[in-house]
């Protein structure tokens, strides 16, 4: 172990693992875990003024001792950053750790003081509870740890970094047998592209939790195309994350501090979409308003649009959209001259595109216009490795919105969840993960907190065909039928109502409006 330790030390690094005997006669050896020393080690040391060193760190690890000593000038000339320092702590924290030697909190504490002190940062160290064990602030900062750690959870990524209204933190979780031990995170502002190296998350400050490999491609390809200006198409079923990655695309382009204007083709009437998407001048029909009103495209000058459920969209507005595509140009309803736009489009579908192409309710010129970039999301049963880590995610920022104590899943109900084949994707497994909350008010949730379909045997671990867009778990037309005019009689018609049963169901509300118009409850 020491000697892996020390090696990777050495390459990551580049520090200085064996020291000088005459050095090693002056430094004090620390009985347990690690030290820090900064140079000269004692004041008496005759080489004071040449100390080839920057910073020394004495371990104790399982009573073997060893030193490490960051160069002042290193190998690369590469300035000791604090990035690099902090790295370096967690390497050690991990590794201590793995030697299961229990670190003793308050030399943990002087380390990151005496740390904090050389980096001219802030930082925290959070227990797994959220307990503050460090908080080392060299300026005043006025978020509260307890906001910290509520937005660090929700970040959902074990590394990373986050926004606050303080600027930007780098974070890390560690682990200890398998299980999260706590979380260091580092006030770093403004961030330094040399900082941004590989052992950090590049995924920035918007996060989408998912580790699985193929999810993992996919948020690396996004991320190559959110700076271009390409038009994309994302497609998956519904509740796989389309929204989601449409913003994520918005957010890590340059048009970031522009709007990011969405608009859902399926749930606004026809006859509404129209004005909605390219707005109209006054008096251009009955009931307009006066003076006329912007569309969306106008509206996300500068930005972004995303056109959501594309495969809703009238034929005869397609063709208007394609004009859009092709001249980037806006006309407003009942105008006689057109607008410049200059707009990134994101558009997005849960059906077959090739499918509606052939039944001629999609033009094939809009689809190869919008198909530039094509991004095929994965149903979750076809990721299920990442299923436990977005129960995690969820589990713990629906504690904190609910500020209830934390809770874990037990082996059990994750066997279930994991079993489960998900036809609402992530949005139906967070419903399951609110649901489980509301109704357990201790530690663990066991099988009997998760909703009552997802015990029925014959949902349970069946593999379902695959389907672009598969409806509500396993209801047959009667019996969805049956349960949408028990909704809406409980809930009423509005929208708001529409929004509260689209969630109970676990699905969009452009689902809801589909089955709606489907069984002609509108
Ligand atoms: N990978 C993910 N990690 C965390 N949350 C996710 C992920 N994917 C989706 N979600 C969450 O699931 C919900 C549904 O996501 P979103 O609305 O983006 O899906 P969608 O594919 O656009 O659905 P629809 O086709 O029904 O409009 C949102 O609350 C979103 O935050």
């Amino acid at each position: 172990m020491r000697k892996d330790f020390t090696e990777a030390l050495k390459e990551i690094f580049g520090l200085v693992t064996d020291l000088p005997k005459k050095c090693l006669s002056l430094i004090p050896r620390p009985q347990v875990g690690y030290r820090v020393l900064s140079t000269p080690c004692t004041p008496t040391c005759p080489e004071a003024a040449t100390c080839p060193y920057d910073l020394i760190l004495t371990f104790n690890l399982k009573d073997e001792g060893f030193w490490v000593a960051f160069p002042k000038k290193r190998e690369n000339n590469a300035n000791i950053t604090p990035a690099l320092l902090l790295k370096f702590l967690l390497i050690v924290l991990e590794n201590l750790q793995a030697l299961e030697q229990e670190v003793d909190n308050s030399l943990v504490k002087n380390a990151l003081q005496f740390l904090a002190s050389q980096l001219d940062t802030n930082i925290f160290l959070f227990d797994r509870k959220g307990q503050v064990i460090v908080s080392q602030s060299n300026s005043p900062i006025s978020i509260s740890t307890f906001d910290l750690w509520k937005k660090l959870n929700q970040a959902g990524e074990p590394e990373g970094l986050i926004e606050t209204t303080e600027g930007n933190f780098y974070y890390r979780a560690f682990t200890k047998n398998g299980k999260m031990a706590g979380i260091l995170a580092w006030k770093t502002e403004p961030i330094q592209p040399e900082e941004t190296d590989s052992y950090f998350s590049k995924d920035s400050i918007f996060i989408i939790p998912g580790k699985n490999p193929r999810f993992l491609e996919i948020k690396k390809l996004v991320r190559q195309i959110a700076i271009t200006n390409n038009t994309v198409l994302l497609q998956g079923e519904s509740g796989t994350g389309k929204e989601l990655f449409a913003r994520y695309i918005h957010y890590l382009s340059p048009r970031k501090d522009r709007p990011f204007i969405a608009i859902n083709c399926a749930a606004i009437p026809e006859n509404l979409l129209e004005s909605e998407l390219f707005g109209y001048e006054d008096g251009s029909f009955t009931g307009a308003r006066r003076g006329g009103k912007p569309g969306k495209f106008e509206l996300a000058n500068g930005g972004t649009i995303f056109l959501d459920e594309i495969g809703d969209m009238p034929i005869q507005l397609q063709a208007k959209l394609l004009r859009v595509l092709e001249e980037r140009r806006v006309e407003r309803i009942g105008a006689t001259v057109s607008y410049p736009v200059d707009i990134r489009i994101i558009a997005a579908t849960n059906k077959n595109l090739q499918e509606l192409i052939d039944a001629k309710l999609f033009r094939e010129d809009l689809f190869f216009r919008l198909n530039v970039f094509p991004v095929h999301i994965p149903p979750l049963r076809e990721r299920r490795d990442d299923i436990p880590l977005l129960l995690d995610f969820y589990l713990k920022n629906i504690c904190l919105e609910q500020n209830k104590p934390f809770k874990i899943f037990s082996p059990e109900a994750v066997q279930i969840l994991k079993n489960y084949h998900w036809p609402g994707n992530v949005r139906e497994l967070k419903n399951v993960v609110a649901y489980a909350v509301s109704l357990c008010e201790g530690d663990i949730i066991t099988p009997p907190f998760l909703p009552k379909y997802l015990l029925n045997g014959s949902l349970v671990s069946t593999p379902q065909p695959k389907v672009i867009n598969p409806g509500f778990p396993n209801l047959e037309s009667r019996k969805l039928k049956e349960r949408l005019e028990i909704l809406l009689a409980e809930y009423g018609h509005s929208t708001q109502a529409k929004r509260l049963i689209a969630q109970e169901l676990g699905v969009s509300l452009a689902t809801l409006y589909r089955w709606l118009n489907k069984y002609r409850l509108k």
